[in-house]
């Protein structure tokens, strides 16, 4: 097993730093910063370009894990293209953060998620599909950004979302939203139903197309 690499700066409770690497990517070579989950032992990843740790505000992402978009090309939903345009837009800036948490399906994990999208195949929305199994519509909990950020030296946010929750579990910390800066994604046959739940349902920030 490699040592930790641990600035004592970087300890928390929740949650510990590991270590940091470069990530070439497409549109940038990022640093990527690895953390584990003491209570549970999953492993977060934060990408950061430039320095984030100056004081001024960071255009960020707070991304939720997603196998099927951000990985498989899914078309179910929104998400493998907003990560792709959230890191092409701090690459263009050349300064930014993106948090990537393991929280997969809304907070109820990959094969819940399966099983949540085979009853969406028979006829119920996504948060329909949640309940049916016996789970709130969202699990997510957003508390570990707040040391992950700590650590990154990052304090006020410019944030790539559409979800007011996100916006809402920053303010209730002590990280400042200073801008709110839609993704918005292109609609297609697939995701369609599930663009317009996030808007009825989720409080998303979208147009509904009802
Ligand atoms: N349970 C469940 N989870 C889903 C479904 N579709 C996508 N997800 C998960 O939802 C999470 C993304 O949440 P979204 O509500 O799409 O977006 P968001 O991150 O809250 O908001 P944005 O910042 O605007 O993207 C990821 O963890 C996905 O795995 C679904 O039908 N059911
Ligand atoms: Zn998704």
């Amino acid at each position: 097993m490699p040592s930790k690499d641990l600035p004592a700066s970087s300890q928390d409770q929740a949650l510990e730093y590991v270590t940091s690497c470069k990530l070439p990517t497409t549109w940038a070579t990022f640093e990527m910063h690895a953390f584990v989950e003491l209570a549970t032992g999953k492993e977060h990843i934060a990408l950061t370009l430039g320095d984030v740790a100056d004081g001024k505000p960071v255009l960020a992402r707070l991304h939720s894990e997603c196998l099927t978009g951000d990985a498989l090309f899914s078309q179910r939903c929104d998400c493998g293209p907003q990560l792709e345009m959230a890191m092409q837009k701090i690459a263009k800036e050349g300064r930014g953060a993106l948090l990537y948490l393991r929280q997969e399906g809304r907070g109820i994990g990959l094969l819940n998620k399966v099983h949540a999208y085979r009853l969406q195949d028979q006829g119920a929305d996504t948060v329909e599909a949640n309940q049916q199994l016996g789970f709130a519509a969202d699990l997510r909990s957003y508390s570990l950004c707040e040391p992950m950020l700590k650590h990154l030296g990052i304090s006020s946010l410019r944030l790539m979302t559409n979800n007011p929750r996100k916006i809402a579990a920053m303010t209730g910390m002590q990280i400042r939203v200073e801008e709110h800066i839609p993704l918005i994604i292109e609609r297609n046959q697939y995701n369609e139903r599930y663009l317009n739940t996030k808007v009825s349902k989720l409080g998303h920030l979208m147009q509904p197309d009802l």
